[in-house]
């Protein structure tokens, strides 16, 4: 058997305790054979064929980032402090409006780089040019759950078809690329970027077919006024009639929510992407995430894309969450460090339909360590504390995915940094440019 064995750390298992021990991998399978310290594992790391110091470490579940536009990273810096509706309009959809697929491949090397390096091994990405972001997963080594992004306002009907015809032909195609690591969804962007007719059309279709939707949804007051105004309903129940909601299906933001909407996700088995840096970045308000958990809704973790965030730093989105989540409920019990780190892993993975995100026997071997051996993190008197309120994305020693080592050292073994980040910032200098003519 060819495996591989995380020695010498302590691993956090899915029960949020920690405990000193060693990770089995079986390379051949993607999957964890045995975890912890007893002779079994010994045996095991005896025959390890590879091997992972983890010494002075803690092995955690590779991070879930459950919401991102990841080729958003050729946008990173170019326009902030603006509400979404400003942005989006004045700024990024002008932008994107210039991109070629060429930046679209160069953008996501970039964003999956970063997220490797910090510890993320599975993503959700809406955005175009599914098929460059594919690739890229599959090159990298890591996992993700794919879309194309439907906009249909401001489209003629022949155009808006098209975009409908082409995010649920993406989710068709691509689902299982990558040997597996790539899944699809149905992606319209949201309730009023994208008619009615359009997502009723889509949604009934992708589910016919066993495919997940996912959009954003009550990201802003903006967003959700004209909606009520217009359908005397709220966004959520919207979504319902649509066929929105369901298991497997996943919203991004869910910011405006009130207790009835709340209990439609509860009731539904939809998912809720929290995007805590983005929401305070675009002043779009405090998601009620302790009164979400609470009723029962898987929350996972989401950076959005970095053009609002401006990183895709997960490790800064479990720190942001706890803080604002106890701002949002005027209590500094709510949104505890184990909820995040929760979020972060097996909320992630339970949203997305992924598998990853506990650390136990025959689980998907998605996998990061995080040195604790760094002044911001001593002492460690409880480490689930750190990973939530201290420890940052480039305290990450190894990560790894589907049994893969992608970043030993910190040297990421699957994409060329340096040329990476070369292209991309031309990239991102002659897209600025084009902008500039247009
Ligand atoms: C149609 S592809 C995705 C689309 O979404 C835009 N986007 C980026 N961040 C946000 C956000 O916070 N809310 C809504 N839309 C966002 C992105 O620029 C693409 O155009
Ligand atoms: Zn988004």
């Amino acid at each position: 058997m060819d495996t591989l064995c995380i020695t010498g750390g302590r691993v956090l298992h899915p029960d949020g305790r920690v405990r000193e021990g060693d990770v089995v991998v079986d390379r051949e399978t993607g999957t964890i054979l045995a975890v912890g310290r007893d002779e079994a594992v010994a045996e095991h790391a005896a025959d390890a064929a590879g091997t992972l110091d983890a010494t002075g470490g803690l092995v955690i579940p590779g991070l879930v980032n459950a919401h991102t536009h990841v080729s958003m990273t050729l946008l990173r810096g170019y326009a902030d402090d603006k509400p979404l509706d400003a942005w989006l309009r004045e700024d990024v959809w002008p932008a994107e409006a210039e991109l070629t697929d060429d930046d679209i491949e160069v953008g996501a090397e970039l964003g999956v780089l970063e997220m490797i390096r910090s510890g993320t091994t599975a993503f959700a990405d809406m955005y175009f040019a599914t098929d460059r972001v594919a690739d890229v997963v599959d090159r990298a080594g890591v996992r993700a759950r794919l879309g194309h992004g439907v906009v249909t306002v401001g489209k003629g009907e022949e155009e808006a078809i098209a975009d409908v015809e082409e995010s649920l032909a993406v989710a068709a195609d691509l689902d299982g690329a990558a040997d597996g690591r790539v899944r699809t969804a149905f992606m319209p962007h949201s309730l009023t970027t994208v008619g009615e007719e359009h997502l009723r059309e889509g949604i009934e279709r992708a589910a016919a077919e066993d495919v997940p939707v996912h959009l954003h949804a009550n990201e802003t007051r903006d967003e959700v006024d004209p909606i009520v105004e217009e359908r005397g309903e709220r966004p959520l129940a919207y979504a319902a009639d649509l066929g929105a909601l369901g298991e497997g299906n996943f919203l991004a933001h869910c910011v405006h929510v009130d207790d009835a909407e709340i209990d439609l996700l509860a009731e539904t088995g939809t998912a809720a992407v929290h995007c805590p840096a983005s929401n305070m970045k675009l002043a779009s308000g405090t998601a009620p995430v302790q009164r979400l958990r609470e009723a029962g809704v898987t929350v996972a973790l989401g950076t959005d894309g970095a053009a609002s965030n401006n990183d895709l730093d997960l490790f800064d989105e479990m720190r942001d969450a706890a803080m604002v989540g106890k701002l949002a409920a005027d209590d500094a019990s709510a949104v505890p460090a184990g909820a995040v780190v929760e979020m972060a892993t097996a909320g992630g993975a339970d949203a997305l339909g992924l598998p990853g995100g506990r650390i136990a026997e025959g689980e998907a071997a998605d996998l990061a360590v995080v040195d604790l051996d760094r002044p911001h993190l001593t002492p460690v008197h409880d480490p689930v504390s750190h990973l939530a309120y201290a420890v940052r994305g480039s305290d990450v020693r190894h990560t790894v995915c589907d049994g893969r080592v992608l970043m030993r050292d910190r040297e990421v073994l699957t994409l060329d940094a340096d040329a990476v980040k070369a292209r991309a910032a031309e990239a991102a200098s002659d897209l600025v440019a084009r902008v500039d003519e247009a």
